[in-house]
């Protein structure tokens, strides 16, 4: 059978995806890790089915690279808006459906900004953080990023007594640049490796930022790949609303896959 795709990328954080509006991709974790695959497949952290949904422009169905059926992914969800809108679903702004729920989000030229999910509490354990965004992240202020370790240190608080036994965690490092800017690096769950950026685990770690250091919104983020914004409402301590991921997603080509033996 063949396979047709688009591949996407939001600050380096890439996504092959499938419009599946007649839902007859053969989702099978086996076929998307080997898709995924960078170098027997098409390469790409995770991959994205666009479906049809009940009163909302598209669902987005998001998959780990390791093939799994992942949690939310902020940059994966800026690169379905901007697919769905060059698939002609929406104009300007669009409300769609994905696993963590209702998502809003708004295409400007460059940019698209994805409004994320509220945020009920942080965890705090000394210099660490651990809050979902839709996904669960573990957050680490560090003082010299680029010296960081980031996948051996980030599969062990990834594998570890704490978090390994509850499904892991994505894990990301943290600098502070200056007053309202970060530096993030993250190792991610089920690509298990550094990717260039992770869109909740960036939203995390602003969000983190203002708990512990009152940094204000709009957060600037940046990442391996690129910088990100983070716009949020704070109220109590560790509950935000209102949350906004920031940044481009740009289509980068489009083919054909063919998968024998399936
Ligand atoms: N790259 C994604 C995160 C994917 C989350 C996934 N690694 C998991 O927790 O299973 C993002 O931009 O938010």
């Amino acid at each position: 059978m063949t396979i047709t795709f688009s591949k996407y990328q939001g600050t380096g954080n890439d996504f092959i995806m499938i419009d599946d509006r007649t839902e007859q991709f053969p989702v099978d974790k086996n076929l998307i890790a080997f898709l995924c695959h960078r170098r027997f497949g098409i390469g790409a952290d995770g991959l994205i089915l666009l479906r049809n949904a009940e009163n909302y422009d598209f669902r987005m169905v998001y998959f780990n690279a390791d093939g799994g059926e992942g949690s939310m992914c902020g940059n994966g969800g800026r690169c379905t808006v901007r697919f769905a809108q060059d698939l002609g679903l929406f104009e300007e702004s669009t409300t769609f459906i994905a696993v963590d729920g209702e998502h809003k989000a708004v295409a400007c030229e460059e940019e698209i900004f994805l409004n994320m999910s509220d945020v009920s509490g942080i965890q705090h354990d000394g210099n660490n953080d651990f809050l979902n965004t839709g996904s669960p992240h573990f957050v680490t202020f560090v003082n010299d990023i680029e010296s960081v370790e980031v996948v051996n240190e980030g599969k062990n608080i990834r594998y570890g007594d704490v978090y390994g036994p509850i499904g892991g965690t994505n894990v990301n490092f943290v600098e502070v640049l200056n007053n309202d800017s970060l530096y993030v690096r993250t190792y991610e769950r089920g690509v298990e490796d550094e990717t260039y950026s992770c869109g909740t685990g960036v939203t995390a770690c602003a969000l983190s930022a203002h708990d512990r250091l009152q940094m204000e919104s709009p957060i600037n983020v940046k990442t391996r790949g690129g910088n990100l914004r983070v716009s949020f409402a704070a109220h109590e301590p560790g509950k935000f609303d209102s949350i906004y991921l920031i940044g481009p997603a740009i289509k980068v080509f489009e083919g054909v896959f063919k998968v024998d033996d399936l």
